[in-house]
């Protein structure tokens, strides 16, 4: 089974603007509201893929409430920890640009992060557990290393979607996957803007520490995979961009996806490409057929 942990779940309040004014009123030609969080991308994405897998996390408030009714509404198994402040909202303005305002999320009490500990606990050989997105600052600041530590224990495998300390720290676990877009692969190695050249040197220095699996994303411009035996680019496919919001979380859906039905790394790398850019070009999280329809125009290149 795959888990998926969101450790500050989110409802993605996303309003459309002609343009932002700043410092006046503003009226949205259009408003949506999803589900959100990386884990919970990362779940919602795998079942339009057409794999099931749990989503672990913390909920609370009416915001909690609304991101459980809508996965279950998706079929996606919850096992939420339900904590006593409430669940955040993150405002993404669609304007000429796209601006994020992420909030901060309830407080985590110690017994609420002991009851998500029990979840982890019961992990077993082969099982998968996805680890995503930010950490709330009420939470040990070694959270991710406990629960990477137990996941190794258990012989499961681990899946980090994370960025600064967090991700920094838990290398040193060698996940079995992790998705850097070229902005964290930059902060992870100390360093500002990285040249294509230079992305290639620091995923490969990546694999050389153990980590099976290294998708290094870089938006419209595409993507790099490192593994092992092999390291491959791939370029984005063109199209129009509606919101970009979860196209990282995509990649790790499609990339695991891709792995489940047994496809060769290759095809893996394309397939996640494809699904970081249909959610791109989508309102909401890309679907299956939206894949589909992208993944032969993905041309893969051995470096
Ligand atoms: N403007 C775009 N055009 C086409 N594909 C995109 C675009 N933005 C993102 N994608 C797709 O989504 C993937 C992940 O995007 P990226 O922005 O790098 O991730 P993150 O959301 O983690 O920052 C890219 O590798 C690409 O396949
Ligand atoms: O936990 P963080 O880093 O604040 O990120 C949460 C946000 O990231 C998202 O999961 C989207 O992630 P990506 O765009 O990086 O794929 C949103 O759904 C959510 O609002």
């Amino acid at each position: 089974m795959i888990y998926t942990c969101t450790f500050n779940p989110s409802v993605d309040y996303v309003v459309h603007v002609d343009e932002l004014r700043v410092g006046e009123l503003n009226r949205a030609l259009k408003t949506l509201t999803f589900p959100g969080g990386k884990g919970i991308n990362v779940s919602r994405v795998l079942k339009r893929l057409g794999v099931d897998s749990t989503a672990l996390g913390f909920a609370g408030g009416f915001t909690g409430q609304f991101i459980e009714t809508e996965l279950q509404k998706e079929g996606i198994r919850c096992d939420f920890v339900h904590v006593s402040g409430q669940t955040r909202i993150n405002v993404k303005l669609k304007a000429k640009q796209e601006t994020e305002i992420n909030g901060q999320g309830p407080t985590i009490a110690s017994e609420d992060a002991a009851q998500l500990m029990a979840k982890i606990e019961t992990l077993s050989t082969g099982d998968v557990l996805v680890l995503a997105g930010s950490v709330p600052s009420s939470l040990p600041a070694d959270v991710y290393e406990q629960m990477a530590a137990e996941t190794a224990k258990r012989k499961a495998r681990l899946v980090v979607d994370t960025s600064g300390p967090a991700l920094r720290t838990l290398l040193a676990c060698r996940p079995f996957l992790i998705k850097p877009n070229h902005h964290e692969l930059a902060e992870l190695f100390d360093t500002s803007k990285l040249t294509k050249e230079e992305i290639v040197i620091y995923g490969r220095c990546l694999t050389e520490m153990g980590i099976r699996h290294v998708i290094v994303s870089m938006g419209g411009d595409g993507a790099f995979y490192f593994g092992k035996e092999v390291a491959l680019f791939a370029e984005a496919p063109q199209g129009t961009v509606r919101n970009s919001v979860g196209a990282g979380d995509s990649m790790v859906a499609g990339f695991l996806a891709a792995q489940e039905s047994g496809k060769s790394i290759e095809e893996a790398f394309a397939y996640s490409v494809a699904a970081g850019s249909a959610t791109a070009f989508s309102e909401d999280l890309c679907t299956k057929e939206e894949v589909e329809a992208l993944v032969d125009r993905i041309r893969v290149i051995r470096l």
